[in-house]
Order: structure tokens, then C-alpha cells, then sequence
């Protein structure tokens, strides 16, 4: 695993029980796929939960264009081998042979070898290309249709496993749902974290204080939370870090009454909250903001 990801991960309670259940799901040959808004931590659960299976992994972002030959691999050109023999010096004898050479897909390699593949975002690329894991999981081989290849298919090693990750709010209108696929992973549905996990989270990316942190996680849950009740878009734990990070290089003060710093908070949530909310009045979500930016740093005057 990335050193720099194993760094980053805050194994907070949810996450550990998360964990727990997801290896067990995985050795019993049952793919996991995690589901939930942005920002919630699918991602970096998946890589925390492939860094304990010990194994190498690789990683495969869903994309509207991928192939079958971006799975499976392709042929992708020609070797040239030139032998020359002039063992009697009056005797030349030249022999040339091509082969092409096969570079193989992230999909061949990681069933071929057990590795464990996390398989970002899989709803946006198309069904039909998707369609290659049903027989990966079902019948544990890899077919190899299509790809010239000399052998029609390829076993599925017994140290491989698949964590899928995928946002629903995604699902509506890019391809009809992938029913047979879903059908055959164990679907764990991730929720916005705890605030104190959340905390702990921006503390460890940005170096500030924990009372700072707990500050800007409350005002934008508050914010969320108004998301919640009304619209199906919401600021996350990204919103928060930017919010931070640019709080603490610009060396503002955290508080209502510092006016550099509360253009910084509308400009990293008018957008994201407004998406939130039902009605079109973007001046309404602007008040919003800035009377929950008031209730959060309302007269502090914090040093970081
Ligand atoms: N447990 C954690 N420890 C450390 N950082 C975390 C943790 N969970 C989430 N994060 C951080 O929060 C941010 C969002 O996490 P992540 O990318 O995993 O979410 P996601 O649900 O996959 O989002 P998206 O759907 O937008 O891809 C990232 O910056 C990530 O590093």
C-alpha cells in the first residue's frame, strides 16, 4: 500500500468495525462494494481494508470509455528478434522472428496473481464492459474473449478479492443499474462520519488545532444537516479541509468578525449548500451560511 495513504488513515471506530466485517465478507470470497454520498471515506476504506489483506494492490477507476482491452489487456505491437549465425566466416546466416507482445489489463493481472483490486466508481463505465466480473466472481475464472489471446480464459488465483466503491447519487440517468452485477457483491452503505471522527480526520490533514478543527466541523455538519433535510447534495469532510488548510496558510483569524475569513467560508459552501437546498433564492443559502458562520466563530478569536 501507498505510504503516504497509510499515513492518512484515521481508523476511528466506524471504520474499524467497517474493516472487520469487510475482510471477513472478502475471505469468504464475497466482493464488497461501498456505497455513499461524497466524501464520505469509500475510497479510503477500501485502501485501508486492502492494506490489512496484505496483499499488492491495484486500482481501477470507472470511466464511460474503458474496454474489455483495458481489463483483459492487448496486443500492443510487434518484437523484433534477429539472430545472426556466421560461426563459418564465408557462411551468413540470418534469421528474423516477430512476436507480438502482450501487455496484460489491470483485470488479467490482478485475478492472475491474487492481488487485490479496488474498483473506484465501477457504475460509470458501461454495463457491457462490466459484464466480465460476473464470471470473475461466479464461476472464478476470467474469460478471455476478444483479446487474441492463445488461452480461451484464465483461473481466478484464490488470494483475489474486489472492493467496489460507488456514489448513488451517480447511478441516475449514466446506465441502467447493473442488477446482476450488484446482485453478486455485499452492498455496505457508508454515512457521513461521527463529528469527533471527522475532527480527528482534519486535524491529522491540516495541523491545526483540536478546538479549531471541532469549530469548522460543526459549522459545516450544521450546514449539512440543513442539506440533508431538504436536498440530496450536501458539503462534506472535503469542504472542511479546504476551509482549513486555506485558514491556516493565510493566517486569519477564526472568527465571525474576520471578514476575510468568513468570504472564505461562503465561497467553499455557497455553491455545495445551495445544491443542497429545494429553492432557487441563492441570497436565502447565503444568509444561511452566514448566520451559522456567526453561531459557529460568533466572537472568538482563536490562535492556531
Ligand atoms: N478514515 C479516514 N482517515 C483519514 N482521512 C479520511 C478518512 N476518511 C476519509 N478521509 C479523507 O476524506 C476525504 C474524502 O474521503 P474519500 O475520498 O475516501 O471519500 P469518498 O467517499 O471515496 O468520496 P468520493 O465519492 O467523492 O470519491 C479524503 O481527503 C480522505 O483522505
Amino acid at each position: 500500500m501507498n505510504k503516504q495513504l497509510e499515513k492518512e488513515i484515521v481508523a476511528h471506530s466506524k471504520v474499524e468495525a467497517l474493516t472487520s466485517r469487510t475482510l471477513e465478507y472478502l475471505k469468504n470470497g464475497f466482493p464488497v462494494h461501498f456505497t455513499g454520498p461524497t466524501g464520505v471515506g469509500k475510497t479510503s476504506n477500501a485502501f485501508y481494508v486492502a492494506k490489512c489483506l496484505e496483499r499488492p494492490v491495484v486500482v481501477l477507476q470507472g470511466h464511460e470509455e474503458m474496454t474489455n482491452a483495458d481489463l483483459l489487456g492487448d496486443f500492443n505491437g510487434y518484437t523484433k528478434k534477429l539472430l545472426v549465425d556466421n560461426y563459418i566466416r564465408s557462411v551468413v546466416k540470418k534469421e528474423e522472428t516477430m512476436k507480438e507482445s502482450f501487455q496484460e489489463g489491470v483485470l488479467f493481472e490482478a485475478v492472475k496473481n491474487g492481488y487485490t483490486l479496488i474498483y473506484d466508481e465501477f457504475t460509470r463505465s458501461k454495463p457491457e464492459t462490466n459484464n466480465l466480473f460476473l464470471s470473475v466472481i461466479e464461476e472464478r475464472i476470467l474469460p478471455l474473449y476478444g483479446s487474441k489471446h492463445e488461452e480461451k480464459w484464465v483461473k481466478v488465483h484464490e488470494d483475489f478479492s474486489i472492493i467496489f466503491t460507488s456514489n448513488p447519487a451517480e447511478y441516475a440517468g449514466v446506465h441502467k443499474t447493473q442488477d446482476a452485477l450488484m446482485d453478486r457483491m455485499i452492498t455496505l452503505e457508508l454515512d457521513y462520519m461521527e463529528k469527533n471522527a471527522e475532527t480527528a480526520i482534519l486535524t491529522q490533514k491540516t495541523d491545526i488545532s483540536d478546538e479549531d478543527a471541532e469549530k469548522i466541523i460543526h459549522f459545516v455538519a450544521a450546514l449539512r444537516d440543513k442539506c440533508l433535510s431538504k436536498g440530496k447534495q450536501a458539503p462534506g469532510i472535503r469542504a472542511a479541509i479546504m476551509i482549513a488548510t486555506l485558514y491556516k496558510q493565510k493566517d486569519m483569524t477564526l472568527s465571525a468578525e474576520d471578514e476575510e475569513f468568513k468570504q472564505l467560508c461562503i465561497d467553499i459552501l455557497l455553491h455545495p449548500v445551495h445544491k443542497g437546498m429545494e429553492y432557487k433564492d441563492k441570497s436565502r443559502t447565503l444568509s444561511l451560511i452566514t448566520q451559522e458562520h456567526k453561531k459557529a466563530f460568533g466572537g472568538n478569536t482563536s490562535g492556531k
